[in-house]
């Protein structure tokens, strides 16, 4: 969709629905994460538009981030603007690309960077034209294929297996503790009146 590169998880996903529904949704949420998180791959991020929340996390995931240059695009982990709780994955995923004091800024405030700011922060890589986005980030693609893949594959491992591992080690209680969090009333008012604010925008 153009404008936007990801609206984040589906909040629809995560309001009016059994603990079942919300336990099975955050399993698959958590594995999006370990296999992106985790993949072994490249992964460029060609941000073309808008990436609030779950979908800043899909960028961090990636290794290289390159955002169309609009201000009117804005990216970030706006959870506490929902009034919901970025998790510690989504957290780690931050502080390993930005670092803990920025991160802390980032998550407290919910802060929607425009992308300028994002570049500034470090949460994307490069601005480029709108129209220029998929080319730079084939560019990019090519320069990261041409490190030798097993040195690359470990660096990348090395760096991202702490993160990866308490995810693992935590699973069935993060599912839990999301599942507790997302079912109380005072949350559930909270991502409603987020949802009302959406569509009363336009
Ligand atoms: C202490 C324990 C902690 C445990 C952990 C607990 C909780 C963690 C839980 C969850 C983490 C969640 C992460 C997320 O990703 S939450 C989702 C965050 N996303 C957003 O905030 C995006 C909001 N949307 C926007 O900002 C804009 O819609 C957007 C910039 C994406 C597009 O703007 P545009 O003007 O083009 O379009 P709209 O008219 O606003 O939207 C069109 C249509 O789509 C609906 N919609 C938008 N985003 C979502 C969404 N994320 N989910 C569901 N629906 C969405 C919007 O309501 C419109 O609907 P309609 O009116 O056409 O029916």
């Amino acid at each position: 969709v153009s404008k936007i590169f990801s609206a984040g998880l589906d909040i629809t996903e995560m309001s009016g629905k059994s603990n079942e529904h919300y336990a099975a949704f955050w399993r698959a949420v958590q594995e999006m994460w370990l296999k992106l998180y985790g993949s072994n791959m490249v992964t460029i991020a060609a941000i073309n538009g808008s990436s609030p929340a779950g979908g800043c996390l899909m960028a961090l995931c990636c290794d290289y981030r390159i955002m169309a240059d609009n201000p009117k695009f804005a990216i970030g982990l706006n959870e506490t603007q929902l009034g919901i709780v970025a998790p510690f994955w989504f957290k780690d995923t931050m502080i390993n690309t930005i670092g803990n004091r920025a991160t802390e800024l980032s998550l407290q405030l919910g802060q929607m960077y425009p992308a300028p700011e994002a570049l500034k922060f470090g949460l994307v890589d490069k601005l480029v034209p709108e129209d220029k986005v998929q080319s730079a980030a084939a560019a990019a693609m090519s320069q990261w294929l041409s490190v030798p893949d097993h040195a690359r594959q470990l660096t990348k491992s090395m760096m991202r297996k702490p993160a990866i591992d308490r995810l693992v080690k935590q699973r069935e209680a993060d599912i839990n503790n999301f599942v507790s969090f997302i079912s109380k009333d005072s949350i559930q008012k909270s991502l409603q009146i987020y949802m009302d604010r959406l569509k009363q925008k336009k």
